[in-house]
């Protein structure tokens, strides 16, 4: 090959390198065997913020003086004669992986050193973070391990730490195993429900059923069917077959009566003679039958001022209230709020087949909060920071979205749904109507009132403790108006 062959290639050789050099994304950054940078390409601006020109020419010890970038992998080469890695941090805060290598002459002189840059600023939050998600795990894996081994008494469902639960459940745990009546007494909310299965499964009786009656739910014209059930042709409309009444499904287990200060004193009255005789008949029947139930009671209102204003019966209080327990508010219960948030959030989890965390803030927020709305409140709070939090992680508490209300409460007091006595009397007597017909025209009823009520299906869906997709669904197909934002 010619000499101007040789050049032109050598040329064509240079140009490559230097275009590789000027264009790599990593920074490379080359000095002579005494430290000062004699190339260096113009990736490191991004890197430490200073120019090609700002750079070439300076010694890395001054370098690293004035806190450009620390340690300085060169200076490491320069002292040992090897190649050497670091991770180095810049003055404009990246962090960079630096491999730095000698490079010797024929006589074993070190005359230059070269150092490849990768900047790995995100990949190092990245596994900052992780480690801190696994240590955030692995605390809330103790906490959780020592919450379930604390609650083993009594069994996983109920939390029960602080002194006041602890104490009931004592009590409730010999009362379970006789037969006596128990009043549970308390706001809404409070776990009154939760404690009056919990007496039935640690009962004799656990093993036959727990039948709940909403005393303030049951139209009062249907209070006897409902309640005693009734014989074939009691009445148009009924099934051919006849109906066992609650009491009768109750019968060897246990009937909790919730809500017992909604029940008029008429129904009251009615009531006493089933449980004073614990006896029954049904409607259109002819033989009383005889029941072994346990009766449960429930109630957020004054029943002994009830009693006083002549609004209930002081037989019938006298007969619920064998044992009355008055089921403390959430607020006087601090030292559980913790367990409880994190069996509701498992619940919840399961409900949803996720597996949501909170952050210690949104943790402690929950903590601090009073929660008037008791643990009905705390649970329907977890359950929309669940459904609208994205990723694993709950980081947003109650300071961007106010605690859910206590849904429940405020319909219960509403007695509107029981002047419907007309709606109740065509569902009866309007032998045209199937039964099907019937079903949906109180499914409608029952609905549209619920959305009127609360305003939205999420928490109509809460309410009537059904999905959020059936609500929806049902208002569809019964054309109730739904508000523009429902969510
Ligand atoms: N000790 C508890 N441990 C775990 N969950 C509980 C506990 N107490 C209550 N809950 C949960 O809190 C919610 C409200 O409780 P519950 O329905 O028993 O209250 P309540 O006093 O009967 O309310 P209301 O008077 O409105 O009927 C339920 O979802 C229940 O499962």
């Amino acid at each position: 090959m010619s000499n101007s062959k040789n050049i032109e290639k050598l040329e064509h050789e240079i140009l490559e390198l230097e275009t590789i050099f000027e264009l790599s994304m990593d920074e490379i950054f080359v000095t002579d065997g005494a430290g000062n940078c004699i190339r260096v390409n113009p990736a490191c601006q991004k890197n430490c913020g200073k120019s090609v020109d700002e750079l070439v020419g300076r010694n890395v010890r001054d370098l690293v003086a004035e806190g450009i970038f620390t340690p300085s992998a060169t200076l490491k080469v320069l002292e040992t004669k090897e190649p050497v890695t670091v991770i180095q941090t810049t003055s404009n805060g990246k962090r960079l992986h630096v491999t730095s290598s000698p490079v010797f002459n024929d006589s074993g002189e070190l005359i230059f050193v070269i150092s490849n840059t990768i900047d790995i600023t995100e990949v190092l939050s990245l596994k900052e973070k992780i480690k801190e998600m696994e240590e955030l795990i692995e605390s809330y894996n103790i906490q959780l391990n020592e919450l379930k081994s604390n609650n083993q008494y009594y069994g996983n469902k109920i939390v029960a730490k602080s002194p006041s639960i602890v104490k009931i459940l004592e009590l409730l745990g010999r009362v379970a195993k006789v037969d006596s009546t128990v009043l549970l007494l308390g706001e809404s909310g409070v776990g009154k429900t939760e404690i009056a299965r919990w007496i039935h499964d640690e009962s004799t009786r656990k093993n036959a059923s727990f039948v709940e009656i909403n005393c303030g739910a049951i139209p009062p014209n249907l209070f006897e069917s409902e309640l005693y059930g009734y014989e074939s042709g009691a009445f148009s409309g009924s099934l051919s077959s006849g109906k066992k009444g609650l009491i009768e499904l109750a019968d060897n287990g246990t009937l909790f009566l919730d809500e017992i200060g909604e029940l008029s004193i008429d129904l009251q009255t009615k009531l006493l003679q089933v449980i004073q005789n614990k006896s029954f008949m049904r409607v259109g029947g002819r033989k009383t039958k005889k029941v072994d139930i346990r009766i449960i009671a429930a109630t957020n209102r004054d029943l002994d001022k009830m009693v006083r204003d002549g609004a209930f019966r002081q037989d019938l209080y006298y007969r619920l209230s064998v044992v009355p327990i008055e089921v403390p508010p959430l607020r006087d219960r601090r030292e559980e709020l913790i367990e409880l948030i994190f069996s509701l959030l498992d619940r919840i989890n399961a409900k949803y087949n996720s597996n949501k965390m909170l952050s210690p803030n949104v943790l402690e927020e929950l903590t601090a909060y009073d929660w008037p709305g008791n643990i009905r409140e705390l649970e329907n709070t977890l359950e929309r920071l669940v459904v609208t939090t994205d990723g694993i992680l709950i980081d947003k508490g109650l300071t961007n979205q106010p605690p859910a209300k206590n849904f429940k409460e405020e319909p219960k007091q509403d007695k509107a749904f029981y002047d419907k006595g007309d709606f109740v009397a065509e569902l009866f007597n309007n032998n045209e109507l199937s039964l099907e017909e019937r079903l949906e025209s109180v499914e409608k009823e029952l609905l549209s009132y619920y959305m009127k009520k609360l305003g939205s299906t999420r928490k109509v869906a809460d309410f009537l403790s059904s999905s959020q997709s059936t609500i929806s669904r049902k208002c569809i197909k019964y054309k109730i108006n739904r508000p523009k934002n429902d969510l």
